[in-house]
């Protein structure tokens, strides 16, 4: 639904200057957004009235609700949408329509979260139809009508097209029909052009519902992003107009620049601390270094000074590679010099985030959003338990549910990583609810039903020795369950194949056809649960369904959670007591990139840039923190002790955070060197004392926007100091510019454009969720602005909003940035997310950002962050 809205340009000054009549969408709040930054067809219409070019000089005028224009209730259809959507699996890709499938069945187990896709409700009320009636993330049913007639979907759409949008209930109206035209028009399944059947101007509109808005306070409310960005040229800070004032903050005029002098006053609690290694330790080891080098010296000197004359050129080749060895010696010793060893403090962190003060009355978490990237290519040599259990992990950790999502690439398009995602999710329905209730440590429950030592030890709760031994029985089932998926997959599939075969050939006779029966040839296809082709990898390969031959599939596995937490129902109806604890999930999302002959995919790199621009799109967390497949959540608190790291003063200019590589199920003896103690306990700690650790391809804590090759802010106040001589450009001497501060996304290239939008379709490809999504995510990645030594943060509290609900247009963009043509012609692998073309990808991606001055940490945790299975793989 749109409704018209007046937009005008307005100068700096506040003249406003009627411009023309743009439309907007309502968003659930009842405000009208509209948001100006894609030149299209509209801005074309009024380009010559425009004022200046700048991107932030258009706004909408907000019309406050009167009589006649009052806000519909739009929260039913938009969950009823986002229930459609989840239960939806998304295809599409290179030459075929987006399309959504409806599954009634992901898996054949029964399912019973609500947040489960698939999940089952009370029947339809309609005769003749037995459809399920839509619920919402708790279950509850989306009756539309008041007289709470049930009906499902597709019921409810028949009555509103068709039906004059009467309920076959109670024959009234109903009060809010206000379903999407293109979910209306499209109901089982829903065909959306490659276009995604959206005009720019739709797309335009329901990008600001899934991005901007995040950032707005309700109607009542006082934050307005897009106002901010504009009246303050995107600066934040003290001092601006729209910074808020109430709660604490106290008289704007008071202390320099408007800076509150409570918190002037206020010391600083940092959130991390180095610690130095103790002059016990690392002097004598200095000493040695320095002793070496002098030896080496003097051996290098006595070696030119007495060439072999009966042998000059043996002599001349040695001489050259002794000092190249001792050259590359030296380069590993120099950094050895000043290591560093870091603490955080989880408390600090939470008073900061999440405890109600005066800037945060509710207490509601501020910290920002992780979208957690999980790559596996091939259900054969990683084994779905694996892949599985490490899901579990994730959904357990112990951060705000509904700041965390998971993501799942599967670059095997295999359907046997799809089942068992799903059934890690009904799973997870009873282990994660059991961790938190317990405080369960490692949150694996393979690895934590097989440790040694006495599980009952420090529990102090009644019911514990009961619910493990549920939870632990419930794993053994969801275990045989898993390890006999391949099994039940190939009988499924064979079942619905000779089903198919019967029928070719009933056909055949039917018309009469002589011909021999076996020309009948049909296509070994692999069939899921519902009885529909896999649009992925078949078992036994077949044309667009092969490992580098078929669509992109995107299937959200459990809904974006409620925001608000949500207790278990009674205990009768849950194998344990869940009634005093959150039993909600972070969004889990399967993702298998579309593949193509032709096209080079690039390996892990290509299947994590499919995912970054993916999870742009679908929840756009500011961090992304990649995991592979066999590397679990050991440390529940590891995202958080990341997060301090990264939400410190200056920690926005950190590109990431690397967490050592531990493994498990090394022999004692260690005989392959599997500890790597050299790498991850000396050098990496050396390397932090300089410019940061090497990203080492796992267990590393993304910034977002360092990923899409953004050099760090202030990036040219720092002009090469001994810590990052090498990685200064040679432009950093030039133009200093005095609006440093506010370019807070400038590349290296693009000279005094801080923020060329013009340019990011060249860069990143033409969506324009994607590219409105970057400006979101560099904001919300800032550190709290809680003291006026932050710079460059963001206002307390700015996170705190809920998120906007998922459409189905939101998850068709997202199907359109994961197909094989969309890095055609951008810089993606190149200047953007992982570079490709290399076996290391993940060193040169790390070194790439590092040249771009920013900084990196090494981040070891008291009990390891993560564990890698090492006998797998
Ligand atoms: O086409 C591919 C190939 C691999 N992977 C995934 O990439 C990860 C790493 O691949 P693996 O074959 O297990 O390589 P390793 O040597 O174990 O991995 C180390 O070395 C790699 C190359 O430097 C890094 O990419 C890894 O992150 C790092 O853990 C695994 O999760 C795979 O599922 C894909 O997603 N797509
Ligand atoms: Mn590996």
């Amino acid at each position: 639904m749109t409704s018209r809205s007046f937009r005008g340009s307005e100068s700096l000054q506040g003249k406003s200057i009627p411009m023309s009549v743009k439309f907007a969408r309502r968003t659930s709040s009842g405000r009208y957004v509209d948001y100006s930054r894609e030149s299209n067809d509209l801005d074309s219409d009024i380009g010559s009235g425009e004022i200046g070019s700048g991107e932030f000089m258009n706004y909408t005028v907000h019309i406050p609700p009167t009589p006649d224009n009052q806000p519909m209730d739009a929260s039913i259809t938009q969950r009823v949408e986002e229930q459609y959507v989840s239960n939806s699996m998304f295809t599409g890709g290179f030459n075929s329509v987006t399309r959504a499938h409806l599954m009634d069945k992901v898996i054949e187990s029964e399912t019973s979260h609500p947040q489960m896709a698939g999940a089952k409700g009370s029947s339809c009320s309609i005769r003749g139809c037995d459809g399920k009636v839509m619920s919402d993330e708790r279950g509850e049913d989306i009756l539309p009508c008041e007289c709470d007639f049930k009906i499902c979907r597709d019921c409810y759409v028949d009555a509103v097209k068709t039906g004059d949008g009467i309920c076959p209930g109670c024959k009234e109206p109903y009060k809010a029909t206000d379903l999407d035209e293109k979910a209306v028009d499209n109901n089982r399944p829903l065909p959306l052009p490659p276009s995604m059947g959206l005009s720019k101007m739709e797309r335009r509109l329901s990008l600001m519902k899934s991005t901007k808005s995040v950032l707005m306070r309700s109607q009542t409310g006082d934050f307005d992003h897009n106002r901010w960005l504009f009246e303050t040229k995107g600066t934040y800070g003290y001092g601006n107009a729209i910074w808020p004032t109430e709660g604490g903050f106290g008289n704007e005029n008071n202390g320099g620049g408007g800076e509150p002098v409570e918190l002037l006053s206020k010391p600083w609690r940092p959130l991390t601390r180095k610690l130095k290694i103790s002059a016990a330790i690392l002097s004598p080891y200095r000493l040695l270094i320095f002793v070496r080098m002098i030896v080496l010296g003097l051996f290098l000197a006595w070696r030119i000074r007495n060439p072999n004359n009966d042998a000059i050129w043996l002599w001349l080749m040695s001489v050259i590679c002794e000092v190249w060895f001792a050259f590359s010696w030296l380069l590993d010793q120099l950094p050895k010099f000043c290591p560093v060893n870091r603490a955080t403090d989880l408390n600090v962190l939470k008073e900061k985030f999440e405890l109600p003060g005066p800037l945060n009355p509710t207490g509601k978490s501020d910290l920002p959003g992780i979208d957690i990237f999980v790559s596996t290519a091939d259900p054969e040599k990683e084994p779905p338990l694996v892949t599985s259990n490490t899901i579990l992990s994730i959904l357990a950790a112990d951060y705000p549910v509904e700041k965390l999502s998971c993501y799942v690439s599967d670059d095997g398009g295999a359907l046997l990583t799809f089942e068992a995602m799903a059934e890690a999710a009904s799973f997870a329905n009873l282990w994660v609810p059991f961790c938190r209730k317990h405080d369960i440590e490692p949150r694996n429950p393979e690895t934590y039903f097989s440790l040694k030592r006495d599980p009952y030890k420090d529990k102090m709760r009644q019911d514990f020795v009961k619910d493990r031994r549920r939870v632990k029985r419930e794993y053994d089932e969801f275990k045989v369950r898993i390890n006999g998926l391949p099994d039940s997959i190939r009988r499924r599939s064979d079942a619905y194949n000779a089903r198919e075969e019967i029928k070719a050939m009933k056909h055949q006779r039917e018309n009469g056809n002589d011909e021999p029966l076996e020309n009948i040839k049909i296509a070994k296809a692999t069939w899921m649960a519902d009885g529909t082709h896999w649009p992925g990898t078949w078992i036994v390969s077949g044309q667009e369904h092969s490992k580098g031959d078929h669509a992109g599939i995107i299937q959200v596995m459990l809904k974006p959670p409620s925001d608000e937490p949500l207790h278990g129902a009674s205990v009768d109806s849950n194998p344990i007591d869940l009634t005093e604890v959150d039993i909600r999930l972070p969004l889990l999302v399967y993702v298998s990139r579309e593949k193509r002959p032709g096209y080079d995919h690039n390996k892990k790199a290509g299947a994590m840039n499919a995912l970054v621009r993916a999870s742009a799109i679908l929840s756009n967390g500011p961090f992304i923190l990649n995991l592979d497949c066999d590397h679990y959540i050991y440390n529940s608190e590891a995202l958080r002790e990341g997060m301090c790291f990264m939400m410190d003063r200056g920690g926005d200019r950190l590109c990431y955070v690397q967490f050592p590589q531990r493994f498990e199920g090394i022999d004692p003896s260690d005989r392959y060197a599997n500890h790597n103690t050299v790498f991850f306990d000396v050098n990496m700690r050396a390397l932090d004392g300089i410019q940061g650790p090497v990203y080492v391809g796992t267990g590393c804590l993304f910034r977002r926007i360092a990923l899409y090759g953004f050099d760090p802010p202030r990036s040219k106040e720092h002009p090469g100091c001994c810590s990052c001589c090498f990685a200064r450009r040679k432009k950093s001497s030039t133009v200093a510019s005095s609006h440093e501060e506010n370019r807070s996304l400038q590349m290296g290239d693009s000279d005094d454009e801080g923020m060329n939008i013009s340019l990011f379709p060249k860069k990143f490809g033409n969506s324009s969720f994607l590219v409105d999504s970057i400006p979101v995510a560099e904001f919300q990645g800032r550190p709290l602005a809680d003291h006026p030594a932050v710079k460059n943060g963001r206002p307390p509290g700015a996170l705190t909003i809920p998120r906007e609900l998922l459409d189905a247009s939101t998850v068709a963009e997202a199907i359109s940035v994961i197909s094989c043509w969309y890095e055609d012609k951008t810089e993606w692998g190149t200047r953007v997310g992982w570079i490709y073309g290399s076996v290391t990808e993940d060193v040169v991606t790390g070194y790439r950002m590092h040249n771009r001055g920013w900084k990196s940490v090494y981040c070891v945790t008291k009990r390891d962050a993560f564990s890698g299975l090492l006998q797998l793989i």
